[in-house]
């Protein structure tokens, strides 16, 4: 698309125009909204433990009610058509419909989800699956979890549960979600459940959740349904050296490797990152040559999530790396995440040189602010509306470039259970009051609503 055609001028306002047919949406995560986590069969996942275990969560909080999504599904569903978003993404709960993992299937679990399905077809959204969103059945974790190789055909024979029951309706799929923070916050620092402090155990972790990724894509390819798309989220941090010395340069690209490369190479490359592995050298898991085949089967998007930059400094004997971020003056999230817009523009373009222009999706974008009702209860978030606004303008900036990104998907449809933070963070472009579960549509969420309506911007 030429940029003229991009470009309209509206009056005074100079309209940014987005390719017809983007996918503007939301997204959320099972653990994050359901709450219900063990009804009508549901199995313990390793995050209702974690939560469960004093310590771990903001306040002593826990997914056992969360969102209430789990029995108020329907009006969430009237919700995002309110908000005229064109797609939605979820997870589906592992031990929903697996409550050991493996084995039998848990019927009600997964009849929940194919009405949610039905549901937002009714509504005219189309459903983005992703298959694991970090709550693992806690019974996979007593053998292991991420660690033992064998987690691998877990996760193949349960993604092929589901694209056997509901690949005649889901046509989008993600494999994982965020896969470095599965093994580096829930293996190595513990942060995250299973709350594991193990770089020996991470590392396996990180192998094997590209193992597991693999096999789902090649059970997907097998049950040879055309309308099908499958692909993975990651997550990534732009790393910029806090000066030009060598030292802080090679930080960033340590950072750069072990951050945005980790998972992105072996999964287009087949092969991990040169500095990561001679980093890692002593503790680097035993591989099959076998394996990267598997692990690089031909994908058909990629999800990016972002968020924010790190601006990063040589740190000897700091952390994993031997780096420390440094935090930059301007403006900052409630979670402590500069606001770089340009970031992700600089993400995308980078991804699409490097890495033969594959579709992209963003699969994740927003922001923590400290929302407040005012006394009418409207829930004035500009600050949250601005973040928005100028990350747009960065994703189409991107596409003016050529980059291949077909649909955008605001972190969060609606306030959640933020993990160790539990529901300090609000980054809803809805408002939960958890108190009565009431739904408040944020300004930034009526904002949102006309530019999935113009398929563009106003200045
Ligand atoms: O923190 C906001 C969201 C979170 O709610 C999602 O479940 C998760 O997919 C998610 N990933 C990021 C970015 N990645 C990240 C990296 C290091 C620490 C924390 C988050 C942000 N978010």
């Amino acid at each position: 698309m030429g940029v003229g055609k991009a470009l309209t001028q509206k009056g005074s306002e100079r309209m940014r125009q987005f390719p017809q047919g983007f996918l503007w949406g939301c997204a959320t995560a099972s653990y994050q909204i359901e709450g219900s986590p063990l009804s009508d069969g549901a199995g313990p996942s390793i995050w209702h433990r974690f939560s469960h275990t004093p310590g771990n969560v903001l306040g002593g909080d826990t997914g056992d009610v969360a969102c209430d999504h789990y029995r108020r599904w329907r009006d969430d569903v009237v919700l995002m058509r309110e908000l005229g978003i064109r797609a939605y993404r979820f997870s589906i709960a592992w031990p929903r419909v697996l409550p050991e993992g493996r084995g039998a299937v848990n019927e009600n679990g997964l009849a929940f989800y194919g009405r949610l399905v039905d549901a937002l077809l009714e509504a005219d959204i189309i459903p983005f699956v992703t298959l694991y969103h970090w709550d693992l059945p806690g019974s996979l974790q007593d053998l292991g979890g991420w660690a033992n190789r064998d987690v691998a055909g877990w996760f193949a024979d349960y993604a092929d549960v589901l694209f056997g029951r509901l690949g005649d309706r889901v046509h989008h799929w993600i494999t994982l979600n965020e896969p470095w923070c599965v093994a580096h916050l829930g293996y190595i620092l513990g942060q995250h459940a299973p709350g594991m402090r193990d770089l020996w155990a991470g590392l396996r972790a990180v192998h094997n959740l590209l193992l597991a990724h693999g096999r789902a894509v090649l059970a997907f390819r097998q049950r040879n349904m055309p309308e099908g798309r499958i692909g993975i989220t990651l997550n990534f941090r732009p790393p910029h050296p806090g000066s030009q010395s060598e030292q802080d340069r090679a930080a960033a690209r340590r950072a750069h490797a072990y951050h945005n490369r980790l998972f992105l190479d072996p999964i287009f490359t087949g092969r991990y990152p040169d500095p990561i592995v001679q980093w890692f050298k002593d503790s680097w898991p035993e591989t099959l040559q076998s394996d990267q085949d598997v692990i690089r089967a031909p994908i058909d998007f990629l999800g990016v999530n972002y968020y924010t930059r790190n601006v990063v400094v040589h740190a000897p004997g700091t952390g994993l790396l031997h780096t420390r971020v440094i935090r930059q003056p301007g403006p900052h999230t409630a979670m402590g995440w500069e606001i770089y817009p340009e970031g992700l523009f600089e993400l995308l373009l980078w991804i699409h040189q490097a890495y033969g222009s594959p579709v992209l999706y963003i699969t994740e974008n927003g922001a923590a602010f400290e929302d407040r009702p005012d006394p009418s209860g409207t829930v004035r978030d500009t600050d949250r509306l601005d973040y928005l606004r100028q990350h747009f303008v960065q994703a189409h900036r991107a596409i003016q470039e050529g980059v291949r990104l077909q649909g955008y998907f605001v972190w969060s449809l609606m306030d959640n259970f933020e993990w160790a933070h539990g529901y300090s963070k609000r980054f809803g472009i809805v408002y939960v009051d958890f108190g009565s579960q009431k739904r408040t549509i944020k300004q930034s969420g009526h904002w949102y609503c006309g530019v999935i309506a113009r398929n563009g911007l106003e200045n």
